[in-house]
């Protein structure tokens, strides 16, 4: 593609692109046009979205995984509207140019369009997302139609789909085999329905990288393989803040954890001696 942007930049690189001023759902899918991969992560709160913001991470995702890691519930499928709200929001003043995107949780958009309307509206008006994602492939095209029709954009979310992790028999690959063709079935049916890019978790290479060959949409892939437009990660996870055991699709950019805890292991040793604070964290009268 040879799109001219405002700055006169032939190709315009999506990832830390210096002529595209908040990412909008058109860029996406020009990226996808360039053969651009782009990176997706989580974020809950201000820090760790200003960060991401400003090294340009294009999308960030308020997941509902905030029930694991930001409330400590073991299940994605506990939290609910008035939980995920305050972290939306926080990730949305924290924000310039990533396209914030907020996972619908468990139990706010199954019933149907107009339940799904409701609870969209409530995290774009209330949250200030610019884009929400739900779980779901062909028995979610009504809600996908019904968003995309009131202007939301949707992010839809097949494979392994934590929130049916009950349906599904545990966290377990999706799609291998004979069940291959009913994934295809799905990726082909949240893109008819108007959704803007489909999340592929813990599916096949191979079945990634055919969804992602025949859909015009960006397909973003966690435990997917190689083959996908995009890839996300839970950001504790990227960055080794969250401990013990991590899914084989994750890799760890950084050691956060052992980081925090010497930090806060040097503070609790400093104010046992009373080395801290010193003379210069000090007021004089
Ligand atoms: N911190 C965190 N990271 C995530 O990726 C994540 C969440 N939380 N919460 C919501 C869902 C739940 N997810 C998960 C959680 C665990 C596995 C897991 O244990 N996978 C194992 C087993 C796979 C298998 O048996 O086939 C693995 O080794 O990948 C996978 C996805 C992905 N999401
Ligand atoms: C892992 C991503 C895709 C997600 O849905 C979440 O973090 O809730
Ligand atoms: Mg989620």
């Amino acid at each position: 593609m040879s799109d001219k942007y405002a700055d006169g930049t032939a190709e315009a690189s999506l990832y830390g692109g210096p002529s595209i001023k908040r990412v909008r759902i058109a860029h996406l899918r020009e990226a996808k046009e360039r053969g651009e991969r782009w990176p997706m992560l989580t974020s809950y709160d201000q820090y760790s979205a200003a960060v991401f913001d400003e090294i340009g991470i294009p999308v960030l995702l308020v997941g509902d995984s905030a029930a694991n890691n930001v409330y400590g519930y073991d299940t994605t499928l506990r939290v609910d509207l008035d939980e995920m709200l305050p972290l939306v929001k926080a990730v949305t003043r924290a924000t310039s140019r990533a396209l914030v995107v907020a996972d619908l949780p468990f139990g706010t958009y199954e019933a149907g369009p107009a339940q799904a309307l409701e609870s969209s509206v409530r995290l774009m008006k209330e949250g200030g997302a610019q884009a929400v994602k739900l779980e779901g492939g062909q028995r979610m095209r009504p809600q996908i139609e019904a968003l995309t029709h009131a202007g939301i954009p949707v992010m839809a979310h097949i494979g392994f789909t934590p929130q049916s992790e009950h349906m599904l028999g545990g966290y377990r690959v999706q799609g291998r085999g004979e069940a291959a063709d009913s994934l295809v079935a799905d990726a082909r049916a949240v893109c008819e329905a108007g959704a803007f890019a489909v999340v592929l978790e813990m599916v096949p290479g191979q079945v990634a990288k055919r969804i992602t060959h025949e859909l015009a949409i960006p397909t973003v892939g966690i435990g997917a393989g190689p083959d996908c437009d995009a890839q996300v990660l839970v950001w504790q996870d990227m960055a080794g803040l969250r401990p013990g055991r991590t899914p084989r699709f994750v890799k760890r950019y950084a050691d956060l954890n052992t980081v925090l805890g010497k930090a806060a292991r040097a503070f609790a040793d400093e104010v046992t001696s009373g080395a801290f604070p010193a003379a210069e964290h000090t007021f004089q009268q």
